[in-house]
């Protein structure tokens, strides 16, 4: 019987990972009873093989070897007290195909809670081809997306309905009819609307899209509409099964409150003709504080591997946090070529027409740029507010300013005139 592990045992610096191995870089503050290799040591064993009685990784020979490794530790990049950045490898064999339950159950479970672990920030984890292969990814892809709507030289543009609460179906789909033939691609539920009192789901879908055919006749464009089915995997089955009933082609999912569980079972239920709409309300719970917590970059990864076609992945302007390294690195992750189909990243928050030329400078058009307040606050109303948001995003395809595209349209005019351009 080989020697049981001490947590120091699951620590080989220096050593690389193997291709085949799913590796994690973590942020790490320990206490002062402890050193960083012990500590990192203890993230690696909690979070593959073992606890903290030594001589229970050794049950019998082969178990010792799919322990997790703590490859690399820098203790340079903390703030010098008791912290530092340790990257760890793991076995592929420790995680179960095609489920993000389980390995974050393993890379973002129990570790956090560790006693003598004073803050831990999973900053980024890199999955081997063996196990991306294994999960289902995104249905379209950003190409498919941007063709859908007629924007391969421009951002798609879409608002949120707002009030967030409140209006009746009827009411929901004339705001939406409104924003579409303003000139909008988009229009989403907001992410805390689901089956209300005073909206029901059904009767909603049924109104907003018999609006989305009435604006596309108007137009003569295609448009998009984003139910928001959060719920219990069960009924959010129920409510895709209304969107196609009744001719839509998207839903839309608060992945983090519905689960990863909910989401996986929504994205096989769905198949590969339905897209997903993933919005990350809660997220900013674990992803803000820069020494705790999960990435959004790994949230990003987690998310594209489960299959969203579109997801929420910061702004850098407008009223939601997230600096913008983070940001690009997100929306280039997204965008890659990883074996799986592309998420288009989506820009929102605080955003409005006199801005959208900088989220495309800063993020690109490969997004969906969207604006609640930022097209139902518009001085002449939705369709004014839809308008000068189609505007903007023509004019910064075309790379033209915004104040110079306004001198052609009075509704971009009056929105930079009440919002300007900061
Ligand atoms: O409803 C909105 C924006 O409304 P408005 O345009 O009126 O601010 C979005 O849910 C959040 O901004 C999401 O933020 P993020 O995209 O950062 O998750
Ligand atoms: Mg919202």
């Amino acid at each position: 019987m080989t020697e049981g592990l001490e947590y120091t045992g699951f620590v080989e610096d220096g050593g690389t990972p193997d291709e085949d191995e799913l590796v994690c870089e973590f942020y790490l503050k320990h206490v002062d009873s402890v050193e960083f290799d012990w500590a990192s040591g203890a993230v690696a064993a909690e979070s593959s093989i073992g606890t903290w009685d030594p001589s229970l990784t050794t049950m019998r020979d082969g178990i010792r070897e799919m322990g997790a490794r703590v490859v690399e530790m820098d203790t340079d990049a903390g703030d010098g007290r008791n912290d530092g950045v340790a990257r760890i490898a793991y076995p592929t064999e420790l995680f179960e195909p095609g489920s993000i339950p389980q390995i974050l159950s393993s890379v973002a479970g129990n570790i956090f809670g560790l006693s003598e672990v004073v803050n831990l920030r999973l900053k980024d984890v890199v999955f081997p081809s063996e196990l991306v292969e294994s999960f289902a990814g995104p249905a379209l892809g950003i190409g498919t997306i941007r063709s859908r709507v007629d924007a391969e030289d421009r951002p798609v543009v879409g608002t949120i309905v707002k009030p967030k609460l409140g209006l009746r179906p009827d009411e929901h789909a004339e705001v939406a009819y409104e924003g579409w033939v303003g000139g909008l691609d988009v229009v989403k539920d907001d992410e805390n609307l689901a089956d209300m009192s005073f909206n029901g789901f059904d009767d909603r879908v049924e109104a907003t899209l018999e609006a989305k055919r009435e604006a596309e006749e108007e137009t003569g464009e295609q448009k998009l509409y984003f139910p928001n089915i959060t719920a219990s995997g069960d009924e959010m089955k129920k409510r895709a099964d209304v969107v196609l009933q009744n001719g839509g082609d998207y839903v839309m999912v608060d992945i983090l409150t519905a689960g990863w569980g909910a989401l996986h079972e929504i994205r096989d239920y769905v198949g590969d003709d339905v897209g997903i709409h993933g919005h990350r309300a809660g997220h900013a719970a674990f992803t803000r504080l820069p020494y705790h917590g999960v990435s959004m970059l790994a949230v990003a990864k987690f998310a594209r591997l489960c299959g969203v076609d579109n997801l929420h992945a910061g702004a850098v302007v407008g009223k939601m946090e997230g600096g913008r390294d983070e940001v690009v690195e997100i929306y280039d992750f997204l965008r890659s070529d990883r074996g799986i189909k592309t998420t288009i990243p989506v820009a929102s928050g605080g955003l409005h027409p006199g801005v959208v030329g900088d989220v495309v400078d800063i993020l690109g058009s490969e997004t969906v740029v969207q604006a609640g307040g930022g097209v139902h606050g518009h001085p002449d109303g939705t369709r004014a507010g839809g308008r000068a948001m189609r505007e903007a995003a023509e004019s910064a395809g075309e790379g033209v300013s915004v104040e110079e595209r306004a001198e052609e349209s009075e509704a971009l005019a009056t929105a930079l005139e009440k919002w300007g351009t900061e």
